[in-house]
């Protein structure tokens, strides 16, 4: 039975006619950021009647009776409870499942053969877009402009109006003109010169579905209140995105449905308001992010993978999917480097406690992974097995004396005020040994990582004696933490390791 309780202060409010009880409401809703269901409010506020709607993952109730307006929150979530016509989930499909016109044919069927859903979906770009325009990026700064013409094909073979890319393709001519002329890729060009392939597979996906006759609206994240931090490449995503995304979102769905298409992978830097990237993979982050904005159901990722693996289906070919997972499992998968979810995205789904389903595109029977908060750990010891290549190394040994205090926080005050992140860490008293995030080095050009490298060993230099090793590899073992005795016994006792 699902329990009701007062909204504590919008209770009841009195006034002289329904209407403006009804703004009074509103005000009080958008105060509380309840931006979505104070929209919805709105356009029921003739009919004064009852009206029920979910808001952040709360499912609110409003009823008015003449000149009383009373909110209620019911506090517990069920399917059946939800009002029709809401959105149901988010579906979020990489370039893996979107190589080719074909396989936006299967995408889109796939997404019709869920009629009970009333999904937002969110595409990556089609294939390898995303590293093509890389590359005809440092082309350009090289060698001059190079052409991408496979789009046109994509555009031919679903036989859709070329006016729905022409501008874009234009303007990325241009940028790639730009770039060949100023002979300089920076961090901000890169990512404005990678949304395109998100720019352009969303609007010919829209299109496709429209001709097909399901009706579709395209949008650009940074358009819809993706906001983010100024870092190109690998910029975070900032709070006031959850309103402004819910409110765009909704206030478009109750006034006009259609299929909400989004890019994923990009937002709005706040003090620039040039475009972002949330780091590769981050569409996976985008999809997560508008469900918690707008308290789906359940968050769907769909690969070319039956889910999460016991390890890299390209180390080992005999992988096989993991069922259930912990938001956290996942998190520290996709942290220490299982490629099929970004390291980010499990965050938003953990705060609102959404579900997060793992599926494959390319066998939709397949249950894939179901990640929650929690799980039965009774029988579970090893989940799976994960490793991080290309890993920067420190190993540090204090010069001064055994029993002396204050080398460890000398260490990492170094690290904090160069703000470079630390990733694992081993110590003793007077030795430590840790790596350094790559995914954070990475976002930096190469030569300012040198010498911020140097940088490091030169400030550590002066309490410790520093070895830097490169290019080293982490090897993780996801598991039950009760049973890491019995997993490292069984480790260490492989033949491998005798
Ligand atoms: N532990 C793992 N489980 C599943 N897939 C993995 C794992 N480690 C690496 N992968 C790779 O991740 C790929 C899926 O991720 P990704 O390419 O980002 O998909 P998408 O482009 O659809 O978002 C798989 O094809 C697989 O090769
Ligand atoms: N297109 C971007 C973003 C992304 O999320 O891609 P995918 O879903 O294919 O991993 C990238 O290649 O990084």
């Amino acid at each position: 039975m699902a329990t009701t309780k007062h909204l504590c202060g919008a209770r009841t409010v009195k006034t002289p006619n329904p209407c403006f009880a009804l703004s009074t409401l509103r005000c009080q809703l958008w105060r509380r950021q309840c931006l979505d269901f104070a929209v919805s409010v709105g356009s029921v506020s003739k009919l004064c009647r009852t009206v029920e709607g979910s808001c952040r993952g709360r499912v609110l109730r409003v009823s008015c009776l003449g000149r009383k307006v009373e909110v209620i929150e019911r506090s517990e979530r069920k399917d059946k409870e939800r009002v029709d016509n809401e959105i149901t989930c988010v579906m979020k499909f990489g370039g893996s499942s979107l190589a080719s016109a074909e396989r936006m044919r299967d995408v889109a069927e796939l997404i019709l053969s869920f009629p009970e859903e009333r999904p937002v979906i969110v595409l990556s770009a089609m294939g390898k877009t995303t590293n093509k325009l890389l590359l005809a990026g440092e082309k350009a700064v090289s060698c001059g402009v190079s052409n991408v013409t496979e789009i046109n094909e994509t555009v031919k073979e679903l036989d859709i109006e070329s006016s729905v890319i022409s501008g874009h393709l234009e303007e990325l001519e241009q940028l790639l003109k730009g770039i060949a002329m100023m002979k300089e890729l920076t961090l901000r060009t890169k990512d404005y010169l990678v949304s395109f392939g998100e720019c352009l597979s969303t609007r010919i996906f829209a299109a496709y579905l429209n001709k097909i006759g399901a009706k579709a609206r395209q949008y650009d994240a940074f358009d819809i209140g993706f906001i983010t931090t100024d870092d190109f490449t690998n910029a975070d995503i900032l709070e006031a995105t959850y309103p402004a995304v819910a409110k765009r979102l909704h206030l478009d769905w109750i006034s006009d449905p259609a299929i909400p298409i989004v890019t994923g992978f990009l937002g709005k830097g706040w003090k620039t308001c040039a475009v972002t990237t949330l780091g590769r993979g981050g569409s996976d982050l985008t999809a997560t992010t508008i469900g918690k904005a707008l308290g789906l159901r359940e968050i769907q990722v769909w690969k070319d993978v039956d889910g999460v693996l016991t390890c890299d289906p390209n180390i080992h070919p005999s992988a096989k999917p993991v069922p259930y997972l912990t938001y956290d499992e996942a998190a520290e998968l996709a942290y220490f480097g299982a490629q099929v979810l970004h390291p980010q995205s499990m965050r938003p789904a953990r705060e609102s406690d959404i579900p997060v389903r793992v599926k494959n595109s390319y066998n939709p029977k397949a249950p894939g992974t179901l990640i929650t908060r929690a799980r039965d750990m009774s029988e579970a010891e090893l989940t799976s097995i994960v490793l991080k290549r290309n890993v920067t190394m420190l190993d540090i040994v204090s010069t001064r004396m055994l029993g002396q205090f204050g080398f460890l926080a000398k260490v990492f005050s170094t690290f904090e005020e160069l703000g470079i992140s630390v990733d694992v860490v081993a110590t003793s008293e007077v030795s430590i040994s840790l790596t350094l995030d790559p995914s954070k080095l990475w976002s930096r050009e190469l030569i300012q990582q040198a010498s911020e490298l140097d940088h490091v060993v030169e400030e550590l230099e002066k309490i410790a004696v520093v070895n830097l090793l490169q290019r080293r590899s982490i090897i993780s073992l996801i598991g039950n933490v009760e049973r890491s005795s019995l997993i490292l016994e069984k480790v260490l006792l492989l033949p491998a390791f005798e």
